[in-house]
């Protein structure tokens, strides 16, 4: 995934002189320091993340944590006080005010709260709005706009006035207007928020489902971190003008590495978060011979073709069996195998007491294991003996 957005060494300090406050932040001073010493809010202090290309990328923090400023630095609606913001490479904070125009028209747009429509004009007319700014002929936006509707649903509705929509197809309208621009990046700051949590739920999946059509790089605002994990590629945590951790979702739950981050994590269901790839032990090989290989442990195996492939299962008492006597005894079909994304909650249903559940890859080998000790220790949040990360 190439790089499209980088942040490096980011600040903004809220106030007119702002190089006393940058010395301070600079040689560790907090943002409550700078505020007691000269009177100046930090809103950002030493930012730096990188956005990969099509993926979404979450902003969570708490309120007042920096996030909108941090969106708003990186289009230049707040100007930075120092630091570099690099689209595909090319330093936005040098652009001049027509330059910058352009980028944020046609390369990087913003997508308020709430998706705000006009609510003087049709439907149809809110989703071209974009493209009729960026002077696309008439027709062409017409059935750009057309597509995207359908694509959310709302294919018969461009006609209609926005307040003849329930809330929820307002939003849809949202996205559909937030999607049709070209603009291949999108910074969303926090689109759902205050809505119902029904339509809330619905709209995540949208995007979701929308976000895969169209491979846009988002960076997404939120305070929720449920949201945060639902959506997100990689999540960047903000406190303090600070990010204090990033990481892939798994890892920010495995490893929240301070008590700050720590909290967030404590209500999130496990089940539903983790895969059976970050579950999942090396398979050891128990046995070879003329039938093939059998791997797993005390709690079952399988018995696996040269190609890795699995042939058959082999419950908890007949690897004792082998074990003790040498005497293969496995049984086709008798076995459970998940693909590497299936969520830890689905293992855990086709899990069967004195079974090994495998996993399987794309080629359907087997690569790696799973017994109740790793299901119930991810989900209690115990570090496993041998599984993955
Ligand atoms: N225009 C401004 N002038 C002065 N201080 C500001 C301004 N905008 C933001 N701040 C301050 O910068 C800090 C970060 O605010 P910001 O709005 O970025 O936080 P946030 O994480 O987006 O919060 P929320 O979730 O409530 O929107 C806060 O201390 C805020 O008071």
């Amino acid at each position: 995934m190439s790089e499209r957005l980088r942040i490096e060494n980011l600040y903004k300090v809220f106030g007119k002189y702002p190089s006393d406050a940058l010395r301070m932040l600079r040689d560790g001073g907090t943002k409550d320091f700078v505020f007691a010493k000269l009177g100046q809010v930090v809103g950002l202090n030493d930012v730096s993340l990188t956005v990969p290309g099509g993926v979404m990328y979450m902003v969570m923090g708490l309120s007042g944590s920096g996030k909108s400023t941090l969106a708003r630095c990186i289009n230049r609606l707040n100007e930075p006080s120092a630091g570099r913001v690099l689209l595909d490479g090319e330093a936005v904070l040098a652009l001049d005010e027509k330059a910058l125009r352009e980028v944020r028209r046609t390369r990087m747009s913003m997508v308020f709260q709430h998706f705000a429509l006009l609510p003087n004009k049709r439907v149809i007319d809110n989703v071209e709005f974009g493209l009729k700014l960026r002077g696309i002929p008439p027709a062409q936006r017409r059935r750009r706009a057309e597509e995207l509707l359908s694509l959310v649903g709302l294919g018969r509705w461009g006609h209609h006035m926005p307040h003849e929509l329930s809330g929820g197809m307002r939003q849809r309208v949202g996205l559909a207007r937030a999607l049709a621009t070209d603009a291949d990046i999108l910074i969303m700051d926090e689109p759902f928020s205050g809505l119902d949590p029904l339509i809330r739920t619905e709209m995540q999946d949208e995007l979701l489902r929308l976000q895969r059509t169209f491979n846009k790089t988002i960076l997404f605002i939120t305070h929720d971190f449920q949201e945060a994990l639902k959506l997100g590629s990689r999540i960047a945590i903000m406190s303090e003008g600070r990010i204090v951790r990033e990481g892939t979702p798994q890892s920010i739950v495995l490893e929240p590495g301070s008590d700050y981050v720590a909290a967030f994590t404590r209500e999130i269901d496990r089940g539903r978060l983790f895969d059976a790839r970050s579950v999942m032990k090396a398979p050891a090989v128990l046995w070879r011979g003329p039938a093939g290989t059998v791997v797993g442990g005390d709690g079952g195996g399988f018995l696996l073709d040269a190609c890795e492939r699995v042939v058959a299962g082999l419950a908890g008492r007949e690897i004792s069996l082998l074990r003790e006597t040498g005497e293969l005894s496995a049984r086709r079909g008798s076995y459970v195998c998940v693909p590497e994304a299936a969520k830890l909650v689905e293992v855990a249903r086709s899990y069967r007491a004195d079974h090994t559940v495998g996993v399987i890859d794309d080629a359907g080998r087997l690569v790696g294991v799973i017994g109740a000790e790793q299901i119930l220790a991810r989900i209690a949040h115990l570090p496993a003996s041998g599984a993955k990360s």
